[in-house]
């Protein structure tokens, strides 16, 4: 199984340094070279270790006895240098009695390249495969950090550019995600073996040395050489890299105190190096039991710094260094239960993986650009295929239906699909609703209505005109004796009122429903505005009831019945006259308008004229030199345009007065035929439903009474005053022969004021003519 790979345990070796009297009896190593039985004799045990077996075996990952440097770092170096490439954290610890090699197996001999240790030949693994490993980028770190009686020690300190551990000292530090740290310590940034090497020889030099009676040269210190590595892709869109730690551990070695004469300071390096050796199998104890929660790496500082190599999340291999000689047999067999405990350390080493925030903002960025390109892409080739189309058609009714919050949009032709569809929904339901209405309602095309009404008819003045003067009359006001009203009409009377009679409970239930009632006044026509006002100011004991008939219909009813039937003639021509009188009203009104654009242009042209002038005037070149007043170019154009504003003025004023006084002539027309409405009705009126029954009978044997002016106060309204109407009134009541003279009275007050009319306007226009040129108004206004 890999070094790296997960689920392992710590892989632990047991390293024998050279000797000549190698204890053959009680150090027995396997052909396995996994496995080491240690014997010993009773004798020698006295006193030591408490134990009745005379042989103990120990199952490790392998014996190196008499192996070179070089098969040592295969062995336990090279797998773990290769995982910290990759990202995984890693640990080479040396553990052993004093003098055992634990620093010859990690360092190595300094003079001796050949006999260069774990350390050295792990820094020229990393620089051989940085170079080779052309993908990636890495960047190296070192530090090296020295436990001398539980304090920190900065081996590197002394290397140029080193600022030193700062006021607060040195101290270890968790970080985020339980990476440890030395606070303080210096990390030097090595590019090659060379400098690595430099600085792995600077701190051996820094070491402090104890002088020890067993090995002048035995450390009494822990120290760890600490190689950091971050690996990068060079590919600049993958964000992501790898951090490792690669710790090399040289640990102080282990004595028994009584063996060696050690007295004061070493006396004190002894007691904190048993101290803190003992924490730290306490802690690869506890890390060992996988029911232990708590693991007390806290208790030394050594253990606090190897946290990260021993908590589990790093390869880690330890090697075991012995004498082979039978005098350290019990320093040897407590070093092997050591290693045997630390085999039972599972380990879970992990990549440490991490993700350059401004890389992946910039992948990101280029992600979303690509995906922008592709959307754009696929908007701009593909159509929405059916199942699509269907589903949006879903969306949008839920949507409506109110199911769905909102429509997801993904795309611009799923906008367009959905804009579709909602379109399509629309014209659904104006259909729906139109058909609701045509099924209640008959609709009638605009146009149509339109094209089929009288009132928007255009008038034409070759026809109409010629109808209106018609011969005789000249205004378009027929004879009365041409008219279907006379003597021998009484059957039609008769036949009105005996079809009001019949009809009439329905209509005075229908009352609401008749031509002027419940309309407001403003909306009738002038003659039904006199018709309500009649009746409405009716007293309620009025003719009808004077008279003794109180079957009368209401006289706005009576009067559509009226122009349909006797009064159709009279009517027929007063609209006609409205129709003209309307479009001579138009003409005035676009005539008065045009003369006021017109005019208002001469005020223009005429003041640029006035200022062009005086602008010469000051520049003096309004006069030659022979004193002639000279007009420029400019001048000329502006007085020819006044000239021609005016010509125009005046023509377009003379037609004007000209369609004034039509207008004028037109509304006396009109309001005649009106009168000559009015008092028909009311005379058919009054024979038809008020006149005693004895008058009518009279009037049906074709006596010479002459209905339709009777009774004749509307017309006799037009000339005489109230007291006047009521004596003939009066009169009419007691004496029915004094119809005639009402109405052969009524015939000239009616003639004189049609003669009036026409005189007046041949006055008007002989006016126009005799006078010439009229005067230019200033402002007319708009009618
Ligand atoms: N495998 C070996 N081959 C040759 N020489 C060795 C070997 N192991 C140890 N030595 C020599 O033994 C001496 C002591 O070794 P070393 O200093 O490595 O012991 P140590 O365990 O580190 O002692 P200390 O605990 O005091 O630091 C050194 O001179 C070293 O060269």
């Amino acid at each position: 199984m890999s070094a790296h790979a997960g689920g392992s345990k710590v892989r632990v070796f047991i390293r024998t340094r050279p000797t000549a009297n190698f204890a053959q009896d009680l150090i027995e190593y396997l052909p396995d070279r996994q496995t080491v039985s240690i014997h010993q004799e009773k004798d020698s045990r006295k006193g030591v270790i408490d134990n009745q077996l005379s042989s103990w075996s120990f199952h490790l990952d392998g014996v190196l006895h008499d192996v070179s440097q070089e098969e040592v770092y295969a062995s336990v170096g090279r797998e773990i240098v290769l995982g910290a490439l990759e990202g995984y954290n890693g640990t080479v610890m040396c553990f052993g009695q004093t003098g055992a090699g634990k620093t010859y197996t990690l360092t190595g001999a300094t003079e001796s390249y050949k006999q260069r240790g774990i350390i050295p030949r792990a820094l020229q693994e990393v620089f051989k495969e940085v170079e080779q490993r052309s993908t990636h980028t890495f960047r190296v770190h070192l530090s090296y950090l020295e436990i001398y009686n539980d304090s920190l020690v900065d081996l590197l300190v002394t290397v140029g550019g080193c600022s030193g551990a700062g006021p607060g000292g040195m101290a270890v530090v968790e970080e985020a995600g339980g990476r440890v740290s030395i606070r303080g310590l210096s990390l030097h940034p090595v590019h090659n073996e060379e400098e690595a090497l430099s600085l792995l020889f600077e701190g051996e030099m820094n070491r402090i040395i104890g002088a020890h009676a067993l090995n002048k040269h035995s450390s009494r210190s822990h120290c760890i050489f600490t190689v950091e590595i971050e690996s990068r892709s060079r590919n600049l869109s993958d964000a992501n890299f790898v951090t490792s730690k690669l710790n090399l551990v040289d640990l102080a070695g282990s004595e028994r105190l009584g063996k060696t004469e050690t007295e004061g300071q070493v006396l004190k390096e002894a007691m904190y190096i048993n101290k803190s050796l003992s924490f730290l199998e306490q802690a690869i104890l506890a890390v060992a039991d996988r029911r232990r929660d708590h693991i007390p790496f806290r208790q030394s500082k050594l253990t606090h710094a190897l946290k990260d190599s021993l908590g589990g999340k790093c390869n880690t291999v330890l090697v075991a260094n012995i004498y082979g000689e039978a005098a350290h047999i019990e320093e040897t067999l407590s070093t092997l239960r050591f290693a045997s405990r630390m085999k039972h350390v599972q380990m879970d080493p992990i990549v440490n993986k991490h993700t350059d925030p401004v890389l992946q903002v910039k992948k990101l960025q280029n992600e979303i650009q690509l995906l922008k390109q592709e959307l754009a892409l696929e908007d701009t080739l593909d159509t929405l295929s059916e199942t699509h189309v269907a589903e949006v058609q879903s969306q949008v009714q839920r949507f409506l239906e109110g199911s769905l919050d909102k429509i997801n949009i993904v795309s611009i032709r799923q906008i367009e699909e959905v804009f579709a569809q909602f379109k399509q929904v629309l014209q659904q339901q104006e259909q729906k609703v139109k058909a609701q209405l045509c099924q209640n309602y008959t609709l009638v095309e605009k146009a149509q209505g339109r094209a089929g009404s009288p009132a928007t008819k255009r008038w034409s003045p070759n026809s109409t005109v010629r109808e209106v003067e018609g011969p005789g009359v000249g205004v378009g006001v027929a004879a009365l004796s041409e008219r279907h009203i006379g003597p021998q009409s009484p059957c039609r009377t008769k036949a009105v009122k005996t079809k009001h009679l019949a009809s009439q409970g329905r209509k005075e239930a229908e009352e609401q429903c008749s031509p002027g009632a419940g309309k407001p006044l403003e909306a009738l026509n002038p003659e039904q505005r006199e018709l309500e006002h009649d009746t409405n100011t009716q007293d309620p004991k009025g003719p009808q009831e004077a008279i003794g008939t109180n079957s009368a219909p209401p006289k706005a009813e009576a009067f559509e019945d009226f122009k349909t039937e006797c009064g159709s003639e009279i009517n027929r021509i007063l609209n006609e006259n409205k129709t003209v009188l309307l479009e001579r009203r138009t003409r005035l009104h676009e005539l008065t308008e045009n003369i006021n654009t017109v005019k208002r242009e001469i005020d223009c042209t005429s003041s640029a004229l006035h200022q062009w002038r005086d602008r010469r005037h000051s520049q003096d070149q309004y006069v030659s030199a022979e004193g002639v007043l000279v007009l420029d170019e400019k001048e000329l154009s502006l007085v020819l345009h006044l000239r021609n504003l005016k010509t125009q003025y005046r023509q377009q004023y003379e037609d004007l007065c000209c369609v004034k006084a039509e207008v004028s002539y037109c509304q006396h027309l009109v309001d005649q035929c009106r009168t000559r409405l009015m008092t028909e009705f009311e005379s058919w009126y009054n024979e038809s439903f008020l006149l005693p029954e004895e008058v009518q009978a009279m009037l049906s044997s074709g006596a010479t009474i002459r209905p339709g002016l009777i009774p004749v106060e509307k017309a006799l309204a037009l000339q005489e005053d109230e007291q006047g109407q009521c004596q003939r009134y009066k009169l009419l009541a007691d004496s029915p022969s004094a119809i005639s003279f009402y109405s052969a009275l009524s015939r000239t007050v009616q003639r004189r004021n049609y003669n009036k009319a026409l005189s007046q306007t041949a006055d008007q226009k002989k006016s126009l003519k005799s006078s010439g040129r009229p005067k230019l108004p200033a402002v007319l206004s708009v009618i």
